[in-house]
């Protein structure tokens, strides 16, 4: 009973979607559930008159007198027709209402969830219990269509319920307890089964995400190719099965128990029926019921008893269903913790002084481990400065806390002066344009790849051109079949798929297409050959001009570009200075450059 707190700001949010829809819906159903006791009572009185009639004895032989004794009967059989028109009528366009409607609900909440998550931390999305979490909001959105007819049904069937119970109570009010009584019991268990079902349900979350992952692995086009030559196949496919099985048998357990109970608390209920049934008989053959109030009474008793378990069992997927929509109102009500504060000023443009890391200590959520901290140095405006260190470092790290992905447990990130969270958030995203090392190919066009670096200019075609051209992409794209219109990757099936080094020349592009004050690039050249990598440091110095620069790389060719290195070890800074200045010193930096030079000898 307490999921069904969710179901009125589930109604909330459907009127929201269409309030003519949902009034609409609502007025049809109230029509449509006063329909059956209507036809009933139409039909006691048709078996009623044909008594009478028969009971009168008289002489139906001539055609005037034939007509005179029928016609109060056909009268109520037009009735009768045209109820049963109308009914059908009526469940059509409520069914027509249903299903806009809750065509309109899935679009729309889709669209909030994908809303909402965006506006979430990076952190939530490095935390399995959160995606667990999205995971179930997600399944919500698309499964609640039926929830809602169903929650309309169960309106409708209410009324219809209380307005057979009226008539029922007229004539015999007992047994209207007496059946509400046995039905009692299977409608309890209903309830606790359902229960049962959304904690097993819930519980399994974490292996139902991971039997996805290992369907998804086991069969899609970017595993394919290492599935095979690794033979992993068989492996993938036991370790599903396993893990399915166990989930089979847990579910099946309940299923049974559920089953078995089931059967037998609505055999009580059907026991409580009988008993009616024949105390109605027994008294219309005792003369206190005409046989048109048997027909009505065993009617109303036979559609009232159908559609209380109906109701039942539709009530009790309803509870369950409105369980999980906890899932759904919960996520919408997480919070993100990197947000602009009401003060928030815009980032100064141009930047004037730069950054300063103060003491800056960092730990990804979860982890004990600092991933960075002491962390102390200055970004100057204009200059470009590379980081150097090795795997593990905290470079990757820096970066984020840079674009405020995350936000610093110790110390504080300043921007001219003041700390980076007093800034509007948005403000300092846009102000910010960064490439990264697993940076997203889009299965979109060549053309809606470079504008994601800034989408609101994606109408933009010489402004993508140019920056295709600048970053070497264009040679790329102008030779695939449909040029910027070629749609990419192997999704779709349209789709043209490009090289590893192609891919960064499109997503270097998006760097162009930012012209954003601090551009900062992770790995930009490791997929390009020894020449795209020479031409794009050609090009590279028109890139960062007048902007301030954030390079990452292993290579030292890329790295010497830069005003300026800093050398970062175990997430602290071990070195600063220009290239010549860090040979010279004969510390970390020399020693992995002149490692890397071997190799080349
Ligand atoms: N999402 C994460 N959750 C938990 N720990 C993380 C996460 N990302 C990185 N780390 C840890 O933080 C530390 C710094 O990682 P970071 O990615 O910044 O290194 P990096 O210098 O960029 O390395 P690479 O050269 O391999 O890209 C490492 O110890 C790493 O294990």
């Amino acid at each position: 009973m307490g999921a069904l707190r969710h179901l009125p700001p589930l109604f909330r949010l459907v009127w929201s979607t269409s309030p003519a829809l949902f009034a609409a819906n609502l007025a049809l159903r109230l029509v449509r559930a006063l329909v059956p006791v209507t036809m009933l009572w139409v039909g006691k009185l048709v078996v009623d008159e044909v008594v009478r009639v028969a009971g009168t004895g008289a002489d139906l032989g001539g055609l005037g007198a034939w007509a005179d004794a029928l016609q109060p009967l056909a009268w109520l059989l037009a009735a009768e027709l045209g109820l049963a028109v109308l009914s059908d009528v009526l469940g059509r366009a409520t069914a027509l209402c249903d299903s806009l409607l809750g065509d309109l609900f899935t679009n729309e909440t889709s669209v909030r969830l994908m809303r909402h998550a965006a506006a979430l931390d990076l952190a939530h999305f490095e935390d399995a219990d959160f995606y667990d979490h999205l995971e179930r909001a997600r399944r919500q959105t698309t499964g609640r269509l039926v929830l809602l007819s169903q929650v309309f049904g169960q309106m409708q069937d209410s009324i219809t319920v209380i307005s057979l119970g009226i008539g029922l109570a007229a004539y015999a009010p007992g047994l209207l307890a007496l059946l509400a009584l046995a039905l009692l019991p299977a409608f309890l268990g209903e309830a606790h089964f359902n229960a049962q079902s959304y904690s097993l349900a819930y519980s399994w979350t974490p292996e139902r995400r991971e039997l996805d992952y290992l369907r998804y692995i086991g069969a899609s086009d970017e595993t394919a190719k290492e599935v095979k030559v690794f033979g992993l196949n068989d492996y993938l496919a036991t370790r599903y099965q396993t893990l399915a099985d166990s989930y089979y048998r847990a579910n099946r357990t309940l299923a049974i128990r559920r089953a078995s109970w089931g059967g037998l608390l609505s055999a009580v209920g059907s026991l409580g029926y009988y008993a009616a049934y024949a105390v109605i008989i027994y008294r219309t053959a005792s003369g206190a019921f005409t046989i048109g109030d048997l027909t009505f009474l065993a009617g109303s008793f036979g559609r009232m008893r159908a559609l209380l378990e109906g109701m039942l069992a539709s009530f009790s997927t309803v509870s369950g269903q409105a369980l999980y929509l906890e899932d759904l109102f919960s996520f919408f009500e997480i919070e993100p913790q990197v947000a602009s504060s009401p003060e928030a000023v815009p980032v100064p443009e141009p930047i004037a002084r730069g950054f300063v890391f103060e003491n800056v200590g960092f730990r990804y959520p979860g982890s004990e481990h600092w991933a960075v901290r002491g962390l102390s140095f200055t970004l100057h405006a204009g200059e470009a400065l590379a980081l150097v260190g090795e795997n593990g470092a905290g470079k990757t790290t820096l970066v984020k806390l840079l674009a405020r992905l995350y936000d610093p447990e110790e110390g504080r990130i300043l921007l001219d002066g003041r700390d980076l969270r007093e800034y509007d958030l948005d403000s300092l995203r846009s102000a910010v344009g960064v490439i990264f090392q697993d940076f997203v190919r889009y299965h979109l066009t060549a053309s809606e790849n470079i504008a994601v670096g800034r989408i609101a200019e994606r109408e933009d075609r010489p402004r993508i051109e140019t920056s295709a051209q600048r970053s070497l992409a264009d040679s790329v794209i102008e030779s695939l079949p449909e040029g910027y219109e070629q749609t990419l990757g192997k999704r779709f099936k349209t789709g043209v798929d490009l090289s590893g080094g192609q891919w960064q020349k499109v997503a270097l592009g998006r760097a162009y297409m930012r012209d954003a004050q601090l551009l900062i690039l992770d790995e930009p050249t490791a997929a390009l050959d020894a020449r795209a990598e020479y031409e794009v440091f050609e090009r590279f110095k028109d890139l960062t001009e007048g902007k301030t620069a954030v390079l990452i790389s292993h290579r030292f060719s890329t790295v010497r570009m830069a005003d300026r290195i800093l050398v970062l070890d175990q997430g602290r800074v071990e070195q600063v200075g220009t290239h010549e200045e860090l040979l010279a010193s004969g510390g970390r930096y020399a020693e992995l450059f002149e490692l890397q030079a071997q190799g080349y000898r």
